[in-house]
């Protein structure tokens, strides 16, 4: 840094101000004061190293990790992605770049298999769910005693680059649902992929009403600040259309990133052809800060709010009077108590009343099961005796009919004999 003045008010005795002349101005070697401040945070900042996430939105295919390789010049893609998957996934890359000294963390979360299904209803899901689960992380870590944010690895998302088709003519029911869901959760930067394939003034028409559309669905996507110029100025250009390509095309003398067809060469770079120079000065050069602050001032805080309040949380008690974090956490807590003790005493009711029923039950089968018995046995003696009864008869009917023959044959027969001593023997 180049050497400054030293800045400070000298006092000059009044009668010597005619010796002016003869006083020495002194510079300092270096800086001192609280002037060192912001030299001190560059320079803690360039230790700990840069992070910055982004999630890429879009169709498959529709040209998301080009676009993200032409920018940080980095290689993302490893194979085409399969347009049959039954649901849409995230695919998480992360990068370590290197740029004059300074580190960047880049993480790229870009959509697999988004729009390719035949029903499209759930296709946002997957997409709300993981920016939700990256501000649930940071809350568990921020709700923790022993908490560690200074080298918490920050996984939430900075800015959504949400890919539009060029169609030329308007947002898909998807990009509408899409977006409607996302826009309190994250910064949205609007892009038309593949804008080389509109022609300017089909381009501008579609551009407008896409934001006609956007305003009139009430999405809001990220506001640069009005502050910079070149920020406020883009406000107007919105969707920025955008180019990618990794190829090194001859244009006169030079190498340029660009696309080559029959008709002529599409220079990435080249601000009259797209918008990809207005894409990365506004990310990297302007805005990668406040898309950090607005992803903790803004989404985080709405994420912690929702999710505190769901969980019973409030700054104000009943009468509006405020309630601090202590009172309502002993008051919760005396609250599931109770409710966990009801809970119990309902529970051993119900076992009690049930333990009842299957004893009734029990004793109702016991009662059936003792009258089938006797109803049988009953039957049973009943059948004894009958038969006791036939076989009595039987036996005189033939005593009756040996008693006969013996009658009608006087002399005594062996088999006479036998009859009797078998009747003898059976009593
Ligand atoms: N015309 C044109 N083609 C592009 C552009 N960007 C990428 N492509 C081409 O589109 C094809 C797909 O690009 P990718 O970057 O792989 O697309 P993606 O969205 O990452 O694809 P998936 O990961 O498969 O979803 C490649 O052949 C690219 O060369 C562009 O801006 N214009």
């Amino acid at each position: 840094m180049a050497e400054k003045p030293m800045n400070m008010s000298t006092e000059i005795p009044s009668n010597e101000d005619t010796h002016k002349e003869d006083i020495r101005c002194l510079t300092t070697l270096s800086h001192f004061g609280f002037e060192c401040f912001p030299t001190q945070m560059v320079n803690k900042s360039i230790r700990k190293g840069f992070s910055f996430n982004i999630l890429c939105v879009g169709e498959t295919g529709i040209g998301k990790s080009t676009l993200i390789n032409t920018l940080f010049n980095t290689n993302m893609k490893e194979s085409k992605s399969s347009h049959f998957y039954s649901k849409v996934g995230l695919k998480v890359r992360t990068f370590e770049l290197l740029e004059t000294n300074i580190p960047l963390k880049l993480t790229v979360v870009k959509t697999v298999g988004y729009g390719d299904q035949i029903n499209k209803e759930a296709s946002y899901q997957p997409v709300v769910d993981y920016l939700d689960a990256q501000f649930e992380l940071y809350l568990q870590e921020e709700l923790k005693i022993k908490r560690s944010l200074s080298d918490y690895q920050d996984s939430r998302i900075h800015v959504c680059f949400y890919f539009i088709s060029p169609t030329g003519h308007s947002l898909k029911s998807l990009d509408l649902l899409t977006l409607k869901n996302i826009d309190r959760r994250v910064n949205i930067i609007p892009l038309i992929a593949k804008a080389d394939s509109l022609s300017k003034s089909d381009l501008q028409r579609f551009k407008s009403n896409i934001m006609r559309e956007l305003t009139s669905h009430g999405i809001q996507i990220y506001q640069f600040p009005i502050d910079d110029e070149s920020s406020a100025q883009v406000s107007g250009q919105l969707p920025l259309a955008v180019v990618g390509s990794m190829e090194e095309v001859k244009v006169g003398k030079r190498m340029v990133r660009g696309r080559h067809y029959p008709w002529g060469v599409l220079q990435v770079e080249n601000e009259s052809h797209c918008d990809f120079v207005k894409l990365r000065d506004l990310l990297l050069s302007t805005n990668m800060e406040d898309l950090k602050d607005q992803t903790h001032t803004q989404h985080y805080e709405c994420y912690r709010r929702n999710r505190l309040q769901k969980l019973g949380f409030n700054d104000t008690g009943r009468n509006n009077q405020p309630v601090s974090f202590q009172e309502m956490y002993e008051a919760k807590r005396k609250e599931f108590q109770a409710q966990c003790q009801r809970e119990e005493e309902e529970l051993k009711h119900m076992f009690m009343q049930r333990v009842k029923e299957k004893e009734l039950t029990f004793k109702d089968a016991e009662k059936e099961l003792q009258d089938k018995f006797e109803h049988l046995k009953r039957i049973q003696q009943e059948e004894i005796l009958k038969l006791e009864e036939e076989r009595r008869k039987l036996e005189e009917q033939i005593i009756d009919f040996y008693r006969m023959r013996a009658a009608s044959d006087p002399p005594q027969t062996p088999a006479c004999t036998n009859v009797k001593k078998d009747k003898d023997r059976k009593k």
